[in-house]
Parts: C-alpha cells; structure tokens; sequence
C-alpha cells in the first residue's frame, strides 16, 4: 500500500516531460556515467553494476543481479540497495532530458523479499516537470521483464549546475573527474563544461 507524500505530486503548472532531441535512441545501453559510481560503475566492484537502457519516450529500463555483497537478511538483498537501484534508475532519467539532477526524495515501498542471484528488472519514466523539479516513478520486477514487483518508487529530481559537484565533492575525486578525458565527454552530453 503506497501513501505517497505530498511533495511527490506534481503542481497544477507541472507539464509533460520533452525528450532531449539528443537522447540516446530508444534501446540504446547509457554506460556509466562515473566509473566509481555505487549504482552504475564498473570501477565498483561491490557496486551494483546496474546496466540501463534507453527505452521510448522519456522512460529507462534497467538489470541488476543481487550479489551476495547485497544482503541484508541471509539470502536476501538489503533494502537499501534496492533504494539504490530504483534511484540509479530514476537517475539515468536524466540522460533522456539533458538535465542534471539529483535527488530529493526518494519515496520506496518494498513489496516483495528479492533473493540473492536474482535479476532485478528495472522501468523507470518521468511523469511531469515543473521549473527545477523533476518527477518520476519507478517498478523492480522479479522473475523476468513482465514478473512479479518486488519493489517501486516514487521520486523528485531537482535540477542542479554541475557547480553543485565541483563546490561540494571532494576535491581529490572532482580533480580527477575532471582531468579524465571519458569523464568529460560525458559532462559534454549533458551540455556543460566541468
Ligand atoms: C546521467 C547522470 C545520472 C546520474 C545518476 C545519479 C543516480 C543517483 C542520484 C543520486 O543519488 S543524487 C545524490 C543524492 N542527492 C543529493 O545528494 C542531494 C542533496 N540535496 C541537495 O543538494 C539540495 O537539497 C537540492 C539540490 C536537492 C535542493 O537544494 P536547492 O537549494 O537547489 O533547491 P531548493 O531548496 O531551493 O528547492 C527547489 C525546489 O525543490 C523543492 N525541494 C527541494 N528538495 C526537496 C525535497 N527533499 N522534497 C521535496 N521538495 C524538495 C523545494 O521545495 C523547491 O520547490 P519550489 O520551487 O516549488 O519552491
């Protein structure tokens, strides 16, 4: 039973999400967007690895397979790592609008216990924008594509300056981000300049 709050629907002036005309084409894999991301890089190797998807519209599917490094109770994925997964997803959203955003809340009802070596299977969309705010929502399906929910999400993005990493992570990885070449090509998708 979901109670979503209140700061998770959109206002009355919240309008329909524009897919980027640049947007990876429909089916496409992203490929991280930092290597040493939790949820997405393969610099990661306890990380979740998750591996999303362009789909049509402004939507993202994604896999991830529990690891025996993502228990919580014996045998089953932690929690916490399922929220990861749902935000990483709701996340690469971002790819599909050019917009960097981070987010600022995270809404996530767990439905059904996900055992270890399972898939994960991942759909996430942006329903509704409005000025900074980005809304979206997210399922985890298990025991393929079209199984079972095991987990969902409701979520706000909020739109961000890429400023909002340089003056806040720590200098040590910023500076590395930004003398490494990938790092600012990917940057460059998203039109800024890090
Ligand atoms: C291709 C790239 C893929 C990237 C994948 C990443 C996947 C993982 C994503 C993450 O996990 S990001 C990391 C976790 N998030 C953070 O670290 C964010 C920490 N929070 C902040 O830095 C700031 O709180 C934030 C930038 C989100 C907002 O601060 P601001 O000062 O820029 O905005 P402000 O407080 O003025 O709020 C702007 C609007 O958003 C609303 N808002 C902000 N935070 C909210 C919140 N938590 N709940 C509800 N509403 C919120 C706020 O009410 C306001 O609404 P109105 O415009 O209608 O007045």
């Amino acid at each position: 039973m979901s109670g979503r709050t209140p700061s998770l629907t959109p206002p009355d002036d919240a309008t329909a999400p524009v897919r980027h005309p640049d947007a990876p084409p429909a089916g496409e894999l992203l490929g991280a967007h930092y290597a040493h991301c939790f949820g997405c890089g393969d610099a990661q190797p306890h990380g979740l690895q998750l591996q999303a998807r362009a789909a049509e519209g402004v939507a993202i599917t994604a896999e991830f397979t529990v690891k025996p490094e993502h228990q919580g109770a014996p045998g089953l994925a932690h929690g916490g790592v399922l929220a990861t997964a749902l935000d990483e997803t709701l996340g690469s959203l971002n790819w599909l609008l050019r917009a960097i955003a981070v987010t600022g809340r995270l809404e996530t009802d767990f439905v059904r216990p996900v055992p270890v070596d399972t898939v994960l299977y991942l759909e996430a969309e942006v329903t509704a924008v409005a000025g900074r705010k980005i809304y979206s929502t997210a399922v985890g399906r298990i025991g393929g594509p079209e199984g079972e929910i095991a987990v969902r999400a409701d979520a706000l993005f909020i739109e961000v300056k890429v400023d909002h990493f340089i003056d806040n992570g720590r200098p040590e990885e910023i500076n590395a981000a930004m003398s490494d070449p990938d790092q600012r090509r990917r940057a460059r998708a998203f039109e800024v300049n890090p």
